[in-house]
């Protein structure tokens, strides 16, 4: 997917992206990070297409992204947000069932690929044994694999994620990016998340956008972007580098502000 001088206010006043240009990689895990505010999931929202820029281009596989049936690009994207209403009532499977719509026509229902994609779905979010359960009786971080298992039924090339591990334990948080991970290496989806964890960050993305008040000040691999200098201008905050650990890899302390 390719960006080209995005710019977009929410209010007419302040430019919540100021004129950004980016290119996603085919089959890459891609991390947008920065301070809260700058603008992550409003760059998100326009590689969605849940926010139409005043200015710039937004392509995929040299289309623009405007010119897509909604069918047809919801069957190249899915995104999965940080809040989701949890539907009550609603079992698992019916509620990943749904991710089969943009593929469903009106007079031709394919329904042996339809079950295993959602079979697939539920497969790859080790969701299987829950999915008769309705979601209100799952955890945090079980409902999260059901909106990722959602998304993954729909059986697009890429895969946004907002803020995928808000308000799951530690646990969950390595488990849901291990699934990323996953996804990524065995079925070759291209990933687009924003994280707060910069240490996630470095450990799970191929390529890092950092940003600050509407603009991408670096982007790159994890190494080149979590510099000190970038931490300190960009969030304000003093970091050590660690590099002890091989299991843990390159690692960042806060240390003050
Ligand atoms: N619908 C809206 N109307 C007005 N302002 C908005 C709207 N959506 C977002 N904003 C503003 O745009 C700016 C960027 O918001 P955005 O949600 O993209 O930031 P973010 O980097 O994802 O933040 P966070 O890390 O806090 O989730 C913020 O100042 C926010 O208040």
């Amino acid at each position: 997917m390719e960006l080209k001088d995005i710019s977009l206010s929410h209010d007419q006043k302040t430019m919540h992206l100021d004129h950004v240009s980016t290119t996603i990689k085919r089959g890459k895990v891609t991390t947008i990070i920065g301070p809260n505010g700058c603008g992550k999931s409003t760059l998100l929202s326009v590689m969605s297409r849940n926010n139409t820029p005043s200015t710039g281009t937004a392509q995929l596989a040299q289309k623009d992204l405007m010119n897509y049936k909604p069918k047809e690009f919801a069957k190249k994207l899915a995104i999965v947000y940080q809040q989701n209403e949890i539907p009550k009532e609603l079992t698992v499977e019916k509620l990943v069932a749904y991710g089969r719509i943009p593929h469903n026509q009106m007079f031709k229902k394919d329904a042996k690929k339809d079950e295993a994609a959602i079979q697939w779905a539920l497969e790859s979010t080790k969701l299987i044994d829950k999915s008769t359960k309705s979601l209100e009786a799952l955890s945090g971080g079980e409902r999260q694999r059901v909106w990722i298992a959602l998304a993954l039924a729909q059986q697009t090339e890429i895969l946004c994620l907002d803020e995928p591990t808000t308000y799951l334990d530690i646990y969950y948080q390595l488990e849901l990016l291990e699934l990323v991970k996953r996804l990524n290496e065995e079925h070759g989806l291209t990933i687009v998340m924003v994280l707060h964890d910069i240490n996630q960050a470095i450990r799970y993305s191929d390529h890092i956008i950092l940003m600050q008040s509407g603009k991408i000040i670096a982007e790159g691999a994890p190494e080149e972007v979590i510099t000190e200098q970038l931490i300190k201008t960009v969030y304000g905050v003093k970091v050590l580098f660690k590099n002890d650990e091989p299991s843990a890899g390159l690692y960042i302390v806060p240390i003050g502000i």
